[in-house]
């Protein structure tokens, strides 16, 4: 199985994917290594797709077998072909017709890699997180079947290739978009299986925190599927197949719709902004730093008695998913200046208030530095000081957030915000650790309110010929 291709972070990182898009994180698709009809080394990393540098992507298999034919690589060296019904009698009869697909379309991510997609993959431009509980009569044998064809749709998808015999075509035309399809399991999914013994003690339910205003409804569940893609419509063809697939085995609990900036709209890569227009995932841990992966991924010879998660999270991770509300009303009265004081940064570049004129995005932030009159530059509660690791006994989480919008709610104010999710070896290390914190009332406390929660645990990605979750439903 191919080691996943980490992605680095955004405000250091000069080629974060295609188009010249702005990139929180890791340079867009996949594996170091084979991406196999054609063997070439170009093939394993999205090439750097700036505008210096148009046209190349990486190769999709379905691309290659369906659509080349006779222009075989040399198309596909030219950036491919168009989407899965370049492949069909429509379209096929004469290949040369076929307009290569953008950089966009071709983002392909790789489905069998050691560490699930979607959790080092790029921010993705659109996403969609969804939850179903197991249907009444549904246990482990259904449990079984779905997460195989979830895992097979999900292969397919992400290569280009339709979903099967009934797909709905709403990507036909399109690429992968660099599609990722990541499942996890909640904790009431292992009692309605049977499965209690191998449930990780990571997966007990998170606290209750003061500032929560929680709906039961929008949280938790047995699974958990992400889906993120750079294109809407290819993003809602892998919901719909996802929620076919489903069958009479489970019934979707909630489903949330959120959006990122587009790629290639920014004139170089950037981390992202939030809805609040401040830059977010600045610090977020580097897939080049020495302890990135025990902080996010749970260790390949995982036991109960090494690292206390049973064997098959080896390669996993825990998603904590917050459905969190933005008071923009309340925010938007602020200045810019008071706005800067809330975070402990700069809102037009993310530099550090402490770092004076010259200071950028990466400067180091001075947590002891004053001003004149000895007024610390980084307030004592601002968000971006409480959250550091060496302000929480280490504690580190990868920030993968997608923004929402579902319209204005009934007293007549935007309903958005974030869909926070992070990603850890150890939530109660991680995310419990820093929003206990955060619960106590940071600067941002008072524009934000946590709506629904969720905890997966989210195993390694699936070797060639698995799906994922079989070292627990199989093991
Ligand atoms: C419990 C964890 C966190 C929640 C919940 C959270 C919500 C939240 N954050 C922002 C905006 C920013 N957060 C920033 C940094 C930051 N936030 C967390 C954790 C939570 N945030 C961490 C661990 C960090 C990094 C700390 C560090 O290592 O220095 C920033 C600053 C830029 C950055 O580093 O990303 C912003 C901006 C919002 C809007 C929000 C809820 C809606
Ligand atoms: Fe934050």
């Amino acid at each position: 199985m191919a080691d996943q291709n980490l992605v680095e972070d955004g405000p250091a990182a000069p080629k974060g994917g295609r188009g010249g898009a702005d990139r929180t994180a890791p340079a867009r698709t996949t594996t170091k290594g084979s991406r196999s009809p054609s063997g070439g080394s170009g093939l394993g990393r999205e090439r750097d797709t700036s505008p210096g540098n148009p046209g190349e992507g990486p190769i999709s298999r379905r691309r290659l077998l369906g659509t080349a034919g006779a222009t075989g690589l040399a198309l596909g060296a030219a950036g491919g072909g168009a989407g899965y019904a370049a492949g069909s009698a429509s379209s096929s009869s004469s290949a040369e017709k076929v307009t290569p697909l953008s950089s966009l379309g071709a983002g392909e991510v790789m489905f069998h890699v050691k560490h699930q997609p979607g959790i080092t993959t790029p921010l993705q431009a659109r996403g969609h997180l969804v939850a179903f509980d197991l249907a009444a009569g549904s246990g482990r044998k259904e449990a079984v079947a779905l997460l195989r064809r979830w895992s097979e749709t999900a292969r397919r998808l992400m290569a280009g290739e339709a979903a099967g015999q009934d797909d709905t075509d709403i990507a036909r035309d399109a690429g992968p978009s660099s599609l990722t399809v990541t499942f996890g399991f909640g904790h009431s999914f292992f009692a309605r299986t049977g499965l209690e013994k191998q449930r990780p003690e990571s997966l007990d339910p998170l606290p209750d925190f003061s500032s929560d205003q929680l709906d039961k409804t929008r949280s938790n569940g047995d699974l958990w599927v992400q889906i993120g893609a750079d294109d809407a419509l290819v993003a809602f063809h892998a919901l719909r197949a996802v929620q076919k697939d489903a069958g009479g085995a489970a019934r979707v609990r909630w489903q949330m719709n959120g959006f990122n900036r587009s790629p290639g709209a920014t004139a170089h890569p950037m981390t992202a902004r939030n809805l609040m227009g401040q830059i977010d995932g600045t610090r977020n841990p580097k897939p080049a730093e020495s302890d990135f992966d025990e902080r996010i991924f749970v260790p390949a010879n995982a036991s109960p008695d090494t690292s206390g998660d049973p064997a098959w999270m080896a390669n996993g991770s825990y998603a904590v998913v917050r459905r969190i509300r933005m008071l923009l009303d309340d925010w938007e009265q602020l200045s810019v200046k008071a706005q800067e004081d809330v975070i402990g940064r700069r809102k037009s570049d993310g530099a550090p208030l402490s770092g004076g004129a010259k200071a950028i995005e990466t400067t180091a932030m001075d947590l002891e530095k004053t001003d004149a009159q000895g007024n610390l530059l980084v307030p004592i509660n601002a968000h971006a000081r409480i959250t550091r690791p060496d302000q929480n006994g280490g504690a580190a989480m990868l920030r993968r957030p997608f923004s929402f919008h579902d319209g204005i709610d009934a007293k007549g104010v935007p309903d958005a915000g974030l869909l926070f999710v992070c990603w850890q070896a150890d939530p109660l290390r991680g995310f419990v650790t820093v929003q206990r914190k955060l619960d106590r009332g940071d600067a941002l406390s008072k524009f934000i309110r946590h709506e629904s929660s969720g905890l997966f645990a989210v195993p390694g990605g699936a070797g060639e010929g698995e799906y994922v979750g079989q070292g627990l439903l199989e093991g």
